[in-house]
């Protein structure tokens, strides 16, 4: 990364500097206070002086066997959204989603195929889908859990899509109204369908960490519904701490015993943040070799038939640690704040992330 200075401050606030895009390796020269060295510090920079100027350089990792880059996929506007109590308006979505497709994130999970009587929510997926601004180098994958489903989103234009499993008996029969086996040959057929037509399918595990029907899942049960996912030719199989009850020492286990059957290049985590591990979860799954991780803008979400799960890990928290490790995303932080500001505005709800809430309190 270069050190020339590009830019000279002499008031460097921490939004400033989420503006100035610093954090994508470029560089910034001017009067630094402790204050402002510490923000740029904690963000992955590191500020050495030439002169009268301050110069700040891109630090690398202080910690071993991490990715270099991290794929975020944003849930938000599906998993974020299919929970709240008013229903949003399609404009309010459509708009939240071509912002977001402007922050750098290359993966936005938008709406979900299901039946409008089992998730009101998502009722207006079509219109969804046909709304949105598909801008290029981004992808829209969309919830599918059967061929009606499927059909419907290939229809409105979905070009992706994933199926939704679980390791928990009891968590299929409450999510899709069917038992695992079930739920697998209703996956073969949209995953044989989708191939046929050259979709990608992405496959989640829910439950990978806990019930809330059945409390403990063992990491066998994840590790055989996941390889039934990724043999049936899902390129990507995201294992869901569905209610976010895990730690990193489950997390550990549990991705111990699925890389034995699935390679941690075709893995994902998505993990909510109920008892405030999902960052450290997601550190444990990074060390492990994994480098796709889900989360919603705002910490927004949670599924309606898991009682008591909370909001999924906020995306202006996974980037703000990513970037702290000097990891590449492609995102641009600020906007994914400003994307966040957008639609908790419009859903009239404070946002669940505490980099958004302190920078702007700040
Ligand atoms: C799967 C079904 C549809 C089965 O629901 P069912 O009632 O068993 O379906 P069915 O096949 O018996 O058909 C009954 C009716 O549903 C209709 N139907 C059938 N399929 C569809 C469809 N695709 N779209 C629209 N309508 C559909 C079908 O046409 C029929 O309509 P009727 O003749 O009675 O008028 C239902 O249980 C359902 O919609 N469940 C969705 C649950 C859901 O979306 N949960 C949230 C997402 S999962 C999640 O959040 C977890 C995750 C992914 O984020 C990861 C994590 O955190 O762990």
């Amino acid at each position: 990364m270069g050190n020339v200075p590009s830019a000279v401050k002499h008031c460097l606030s921490y939004q400033q500097l989420l503006r100035e895009h610093l954090w994508i390796g470029d560089s910034v020269a001017g009067a630094l206070d402790p204050a402002q060295t510490s923000v740029l510090t904690n963000l992955g920079f590191s500020v050495s002086l030439a002169g009268s100027v301050a110069c700040i350089h891109w630090e690398t990792s202080q910690l071993s066997g991490l990715p270099e880059f991290v794929k975020i996929v944003e849930v938000g506007p599906r998993d974020g959204l299919q929970n709240e109590k008013v229903i949003v308006p399609t404009d309010i979505k459509i708009e939240f989603i071509n912002r977001l497709s402007q922050t750098g994130l290359s993966v936005i999970e938008v709406t979900s195929f299901v039946s409008s009587r089992w998730v009101p929510q998502m009722a207006d997926h079509t219109e969804v889908m046909k709304g949105i601004h598909q801008y290029p180098g981004v992808r829209y994958p969309v919830l599918t859990p059967n061929l009606q489903g499927f059909h419907r989103a290939v229809a409105a234009g979905a070009t992706e899509i994933s199926v939704f499993g679980a390791a928990s008996e009891s968590f299929s029969k409450k999510n899709i109204n069917c038992s695992i086996e079930e739920s697998m040959g209703k996956f073969e057929e949209v995953v044989k369908s989708a191939r046929h037509m050259n979709i990608p399918a992405r496959g989640y595990v829910s439950c990978a960490l806990g019930c809330p029907y059945e409390g403990n899942i063992t990491p066998q049960k994840v590790t055989e519904v996941s390889k039934r996912l990724y043999g049936m030719g899902c390129y990507e199989i995201s294992l869901g701490d569905t209610i976010g009850v895990g730690t990193p020492g489950s997390m550990k286990r549990m991705l111990e015993s699925v890389m034995k059957e699935v390679p941690p290049g075709a893995l994902a985590v998505h993990c909510h943040d109920t008892y405030g591990q999902a960052l450290a979860n997601i550190l444990t799954a990074l060390q492990m070799g994994i480098n796709v991780v889900d989360s919603a803008v705002s910490g927004l979400g949670g599924c309606p038939y898991a009682k008591g799960a909370s909001g999924n890990v906020a995306t202006e928290d996974l980037i703000y640690m990513l970037n702290g490790l000097g990891l590449n995303t492609g995102v641009n932080l600020y906007k994914v704040m400003e994307a966040g500001d957008f639609i908790c505005k419009a859903v009239n709800k404070t946002t669940n992330s505490k980099v958004a809430q302190a920078s702007f309190n700040a």
